[in-house]
């Protein structure tokens, strides 16, 4: 997929105010909204080269982060699972959009689990 959006680098942490809309398959866990990358329009089928990489665009992406809802998984890429979802904002309240996320963080979760373990036994 070509550029990226919400980068893994920024903090981005759901308002506790956020409402909660969630809808069968749907989760709001903060597990599961830290491993969102990047956020695009779902397409039923990739019929152009481009089309699956068709960003879901806005100027804060916390604004973003806020109103996404992951649901199903529907695929597999290089570097995460991709998942369905809904993106709700006041023009368009139920926009369902393709999630992708970061494979690796489970395995990255494990390692900063681990390792603080390790330095408090070692203390
Ligand atoms: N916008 C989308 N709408 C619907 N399904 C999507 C969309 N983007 C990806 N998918 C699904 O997720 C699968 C994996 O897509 P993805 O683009 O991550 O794979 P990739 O080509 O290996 O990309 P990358 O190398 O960036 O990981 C696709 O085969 C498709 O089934």
């Amino acid at each position: 997929m070509a550029a990226a959006y919400l980068d893994s680098n920024l903090k981005h942490t759901p308002h506790s105010s956020a409402k909660t809309h969630l809808g069968p398959g749907m989760e709001r866990s903060s597990g599961a909204m830290e491993r969102v990358l990047k956020v695009f329009h779902y397409f039923e089928s990739n019929s152009e080269p481009d089309t699956w990489a068709s960003i879901i665009r806005h100027r804060d992406a916390t604004y973003v982060w806020e109103r996404i809802e992951l649901g199903r998984c529907i695929g597999e890429g290089q570097f995460g699972e991709v998942h369905q979802g809904v993106y709700m904002n006041s023009e368009n309240p139920v926009l369902v959009v393709a999630i992708k996320t970061c494979k690796n963080y489970f395995k990255q979760r494990q390692r900063e689990i681990t390792s603080r373990s390790f330095n408090n036994a070692s203390v």
